[in-house]
């Protein structure tokens, strides 16, 4: 079985990236489907509209196999345009489907740019929730950025930084803290994996001297975890987390917001992390960046992250495949 890859955002850098790992990836038989508008791709390479998964693999070596979206107005690489965002969604939806049904083996998005979709009415942060929506699975989502060198878990994700610090309990740390402990098992094979929980505040709060969320809500969340069998220590300071010397004592950090995690994932490995959404019943992987609006069409966007993303989604596809039936 093939992934299916969506179009992601038209006017960003999608399509050109597509169209490199098509090259990239054409003569090692590790075939995708596009789920997004041929004529995109058609200038730059020879493209075959199929009507569905099963033929994308037969063409897969002479030309890009396309489940067709047509956009209803055309595209300039670098504007945006809110007239797009149905199509953008309809090719999230349409590869959902086709995972959730079984004829696909994961979902790899194409970046899409937050701000187009919701001012076109989009009811969603992001992928990783729309997605947990469309798999009826809603709020066990949970968002992973993974890489050569670091894999974190952002225990808030696309909310403001005052909201974040608002939501985050102990249950919700307990909630994320155990889906990462299962997947890291199932997904990604490790047989007893290490969580190691960073602190919110400076210095993990100090004893109290610089906050008290650290003794009030993270410690007793921890300890959950530990009760429960989950090798999970901490609260760290966060500020060290992420070093050298630190970073290889752990197979993932658990933070307390968007930016805590994936500051230091991109600083060290922007071109080759991955974003992977846990908690779904279906595999879903994404380049880390975004549309990159300001390169689109220039010839220049780096594939990647693109490629790791589909690698990826290939090795947890195996993985899950191996485990079936195992739970914890
Ligand atoms: N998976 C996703 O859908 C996803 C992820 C992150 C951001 N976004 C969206 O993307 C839009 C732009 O976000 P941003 O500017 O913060 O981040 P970005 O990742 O698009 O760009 C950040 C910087 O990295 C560069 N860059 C990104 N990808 C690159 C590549 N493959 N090759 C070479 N250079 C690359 C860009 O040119 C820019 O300088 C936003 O609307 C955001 O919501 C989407
Ligand atoms: N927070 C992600 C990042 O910065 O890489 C990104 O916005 C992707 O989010 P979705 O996969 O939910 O679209």
């Amino acid at each position: 079985m093939l992934p299916a890859l969506t179009m992601g955002d038209p006017a960003g850098i999608g399509p050109e990236l597509t169209v490199l790992a098509w090259k990239a990836l054409r003569e090692q038989g590790e075939a995708f489907l596009w789920v997004g508008d041929p004529a995109l791709l058609a200038p730059h390479v020879p493209v075959q509209i199929v009507q569905n998964a099963h033929e994308a693999s037969a063409v897969f070596a002479e030309a890009l196999p396309v489940l067709p979206i047509t956009l209803p107005v055309p595209v300039v690489p670098g504007q945006p345009d809110g007239a797009l965002a149905g199509a953008i969604i309809a090719s999230i939806e349409t590869a959902t489907k086709l995972a959730l049904s079984g004829v696909v083996s994961a979902v790899i998005t194409n970046p899409i740019s937050k701000i187009v979709l919701k001012e076109a009415g989009f009811g969603f942060p992001g992928h990783t929730e729309f997605l947990a929506s469309l798999c009826g699975v809603p709020g066990e989502e949970i968002m992973m950025l993974a890489s050569p060198r670091l894999r974190v878990v952002p225990v808030t994700v696309h909310v403001s930084l005052r909201e974040a610090l608002n939501s985050l309990s102990s249950e919700r740390i307990v909630q994320v803290g155990r889906a990462l402990a299962v997947a890291l098992k199932r997904d990604f094979g490790m047989e007893a994996p290490r969580i190691a929980v960073a602190g919110l505040n400076p210095h993990a709060g100090e004893g109290g001297v610089m906050g008290f969320e650290e003794r009030d809500m993270i410690q007793p969340a921890i300890d959950v975890l530990r009760d429960e069998g989950i090798d999970a220590t901490g609260p760290y300071p966060p500020d060290t987390l992420f070093t050298d010397l630190a970073r290889p004592l752990y197979d993932a950090a658990l933070c307390m917001y968007h930016d805590q995690a994936l500051i230091p994932l991109k600083t060290l490995d922007m071109a080759t992390g991955v974003n992977v959404t846990l908690g779904l019943p279906i595999i879903r992987t994404s380049p880390d960046h975004g549309t990159a609006f300001s390169i689109a069409g220039k010839g220049v966007a780096d594939p990647a992250s693109l490629l790791a993303a589909l690698r990826m989604a290939r090795e947890l596809g195996a993985r899950r495949a191996m485990n079936k039936g195992k739970t914890s």
